[in-house]
């Protein structure tokens, strides 16, 4: 079967098929004003891009996913691959080309093109070849999409984050980094399987650089509604800061791991970045760790710095960072990793 340039379906004889087996509703009002439209655009169909497309796929939010990547055949593969799950996905038109063109009119795009970590090397590694990428990759897309929320996922997030700022030209609050979302539900995975809970009755998050410098905010963490730390000393039972150190630590060395591993990591980062795109398109209001501009937040200060915070996120972005209580250790550890990614940002002059 093929199609007319009307888009008509014909039969191998020729037969419009449209009219036999669909018969359309004469004057059919045509549909709400108020029901938008939305429209996804991924850039980089690697193992990140294509788990963060498939999760979306299955979750029913969005009409048109744009897929965008610089190597063509891969690319029609992936999109070719994804449009025969049709008759198992909630219906969503997915297109695929090396022209941005194709992303035009998207109100999310989400960036994961980039090189990626080797077995042990850190993502602050890959800062200068990721950097000329996003010289080619925002320009355009923000010149298809002028109202689009940028959500910047590849390596060093938080610095490609503050590049996707400077590049856009957009507000701040519409550029947003997928940040530490995913070490948060690393860190809640590891404390509900250490107390035997599920981890989504855990709030416990992770702030400050997606990397090395990562902050854990003990002090804040609850498992259903009890504050966990203040409980154990209420109670005097005794914990040991060790074990704080060493559940923190596994957070920070589980990329590494899983790299090490099964070289790249992409259900966990596919689940986190489709859960953040759930919420700005969906104008869920809920809270994120993610990579805001920080800039006067939690005493930080002396220059632009992206990195995560818990933030309110909605269709316009960024709508609030909370206020949540740091202890001195914790405040003192944030404005180190404040610290860490300016000084790494420095050196690259733009
Ligand atoms: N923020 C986070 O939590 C996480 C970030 N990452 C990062 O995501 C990035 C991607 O990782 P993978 O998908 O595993 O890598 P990959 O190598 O599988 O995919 C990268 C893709 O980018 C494409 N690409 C390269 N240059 C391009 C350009 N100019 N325009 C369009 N596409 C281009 C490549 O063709 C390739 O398909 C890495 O930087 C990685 O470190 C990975 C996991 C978690
Ligand atoms: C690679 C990476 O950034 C992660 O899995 O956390």
């Amino acid at each position: 079967m093929h199609k007319t340039p009307s888009g008509s379906s014909l039969g191998p004889g020729g037969l419009d098929l449209t009219q036999t087996f669909f018969k359309p509703i004469n004057h059919a009002a045509p549909p709400s004003p108020t029901k938008r439209h939305t429209k996804i655009s991924v850039i980089g169909t690697g193992n990140v891009g294509m788990a963060i497309a498939q999760t979306i796929l299955t979750q029913d939010f969005v009409e048109e996913l744009a897929l965008v990547d610089a190597k063509a055949d891969k690319l029609r593969g992936e999109m070719l691959d994804l449009q025969h799950a049709a008759a198992f996905l909630p219906r969503t038109k997915i297109l695929a080309s090396v022209d941005y063109a194709v992303t035009a009119g998207s109100d999310l795009c989400i960036v994961t093109a980039g090189a990626r970590q080797i077995a042990g090397e850190s993502r602050l590694n890959l800062l200068q070849r990721n950097l000329s990428l996003f010289k080619a990759i925002i320009p355009p897309l923000v010149k298809y999409s002028p109202d689009c929320i940028l959500l910047i996922v590849a390596n060093p997030v938080d610095i490609l984050t503050y590049v996707a700022w400077k590049l856009s030209g957009l507000p701040s609050n519409r550029v947003i980094g997928s940040g530490t979302n995913l070490d948060s539900s690393r860190f809640r995975f590891l404390l509900a399987d250490h107390l035997d809970v599920n981890a989504q009755d855990v709030q416990a998050y992770i702030v400050g650089e997606h990397g090395d410098s990562s902050v854990a905010l003990w002090s804040s963490i609850s498992v259903g509604g009890v504050p966990i730390l203040s409980f154990l000393e209420k109670q005097q039972i005794a914990y040991e800061k060790e074990t704080l150190e060493s559940i923190h630590k596994e957070v920070v060395d589980s990329a590494y791991e899983v790299i090490s591993l099964k070289g790249y990591t992409s259900w966990a980062i596919g689940y986190s970045a489709a859960n953040l795109a759930r919420s700005i398109i969906r104008d869920q209001r809920k809270i994120h760790p993610v990579s805001v501009l920080a800039k006067g937040f939690y005493g930080i200060d002396g220059g632009d710095v992206f990195l995560s915070l818990p933030a309110q996120l909605g269709r316009g972005g960024v709508l609030g960072v909370t206020n949540i209580h740091l202890n001195q250790e914790e405040s003192h550890r944030l404005r180190n990793s404040a610290k860490t990614i300016l000084e790494v940002q420095s050196q690259l002059g733009i």
